[in-house]
């Protein structure tokens, strides 16, 4: 059975804190001791504002990573979907997108965004899945509306010493096999995650186990003879492998990179939230279809459009978007308009690329022009109907 040895506040109590007052009373026969009491009145916001319970706000709010390794590419994927945000000073809190009316940015840690898209004191967020999962413990109330933003990329998993008694074990299979774990001398994970790392643990039916927890550098504790193995999230693996450590089989727990999530009850019932989810969805996905794919022109030799367009879609990687789009070229000729050549324009992934050039000059093209794509916008966002579903509507 896992146990976990670490210090929980139970997670009823958080959406109460906001209306927590802090104060060092003189009277009080301790000078350090603080008093907490709970406001029915509103809160003031650092702007100057009244904050509003949620049930009575009408402005939306989206909530963006304060810090860390999220927080500036969040800011640049946003303004690269031109919805730069306007923030008059690093630490100010509240923030706008001037191309959205009535949304408040609130830039807030990652994890406390989750815990309050539960609570409804937000409606959107961007965050690591990781963060997400973690946080978030299933509450059916958060919906990812957009699953891959393209950036924060890394997975959670379970890693263990290259070394010693964990030399030849290389599966989580070989890991619970071994005969060292007992209920008195547990497998000792540690990790950040109390909630994910508990779950996997019982899904992967691993026996004799028990977790701690640290805020970093977890990747030191097997070395230090704290633990004996590490929960934690991986990018290069630089940090793995420096500290002697290895991921092994089956011990990925989650595959994690920036989603855009939101509260179920905000999209369903916040005047305006869907619509803005709509608007922020579209120019999501239009600028991070866009990414992947170039525009490639080129001329063709050929005798009719029709005939140019079934040279080219005998090619398997020249078919573009829809199909290509064929235009004539003009030309003066001894006094008279002919229409020697054709111009196409296709759409191709950019790793194809190469094998697209290839493919045209097979068939006759010339002077091919390859720019990038800024944005696609498909006739529907293909995630919205994926959206509505999951609300019911
Ligand atoms: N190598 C990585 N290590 C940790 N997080 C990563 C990594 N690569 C991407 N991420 C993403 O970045 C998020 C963590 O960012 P960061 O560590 O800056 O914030 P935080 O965990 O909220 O802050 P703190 O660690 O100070 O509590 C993760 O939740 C994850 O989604
Ligand atoms: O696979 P890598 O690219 O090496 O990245 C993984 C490391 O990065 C994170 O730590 P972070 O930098 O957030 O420091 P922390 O341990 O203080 O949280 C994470 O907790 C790992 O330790
Ligand atoms: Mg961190």
């Amino acid at each position: 059975m896992a146990a976990f040895q670490a210090l929980f506040i139970p997670r009823c109590s958080y959406p109460a804190l906001p209306h927590c007052f802090v104060s060092a009373s003189n009277a009080s026969p301790k000078p350090h001791s603080v008093s907490c009491c709970f406001s029915t009145t509103a809160p003031v916001l650092e702007n100057g504002t009244i904050g509003t319970d949620a049930s009575e706000r009408d402005v939306i709010r989206l909530g963006l990573p304060s810090k860390g390794r999220m927080a500036s590419e969040t800011l640049e994927l946003l303004k690269d979907c031109q919805l730069s945000v306007r923030q008059v000073n690093p630490r100010q809190y509240v923030a706008d997108i001037p191309q959205i009316s009535n949304l408040e940015v609130w830039f807030q840690r990652p994890k406390d965004i989750v815990r309050k898209l539960v609570s409804g004191d937000l409606d959107l967020g961007i965050v690591g899945l990781d963060t997400v999962c973690e946080h978030g413990k299933d509450d059916e109330e958060l919906i990812i509306v957009h699953d891959a933003l393209g950036f924060g990329d890394c997975h959670l998993s379970l890693a263990i010493p290259k070394y010693g008694i964990f030399e030849n074990i290389n599966s989580i299979d070989e890991l619970a096999r071994m005969p060292q774990w007992t209920p008195d001398k547990p497998l000792r994970i540690v990790t950040g995650f109390t909630h994910l790392g508990p779950k996997f643990v019982k899904e992967k039916g691993l026996k004799h186990v028990t977790f701690s927890t640290a805020d970093g550098a977890l990747e030191a504790a097997p070395a230090m003879g704290i633990a004996d193995a590490i929960l934690d999230l991986v990018s290069s693996g630089t940090t793995l492998r420096e500290n002697n450590l290895k991921e092994i089989e089956d011990g990925v727990v989650l595959e994690s990179e920036a989603v855009l999530v939101a509260g179920k009850q905000a999209l369903i019932h916040r005047k305006g939230v869907l619509d803005t989810t709509h608007e922020i969805l579209e120019r999501l996905e239009a600028h991070l279809l866009a990414l992947g794919q170039l525009t490639v022109t080129a001329n063709m030799r050929g005798n009719s459009a029709e005939e140019v367009a079934k040279r080219i879609l005998s090619q398997p990687s020249l078919s573009g978007l829809q199909g290509p789009t064929i235009s004539p070229v003009f030309c003066k000729r001894n006094g008279s308009v002919t229409v020697d050549y054709y111009a196409i324009v296709i759409c191709v992934p950019k790793k194809a690329l190469y094998k697209s050039v290839q493919q045209l000059r097979a068939i006759g093209g010339s002077g091919i022009l390859v720019s990038p794509l800024t944005y696609i916008f498909e006739e529907e966002t293909p995630r919205w109907p994926a959206l509505l579903k999951k609300l019911g509507l």
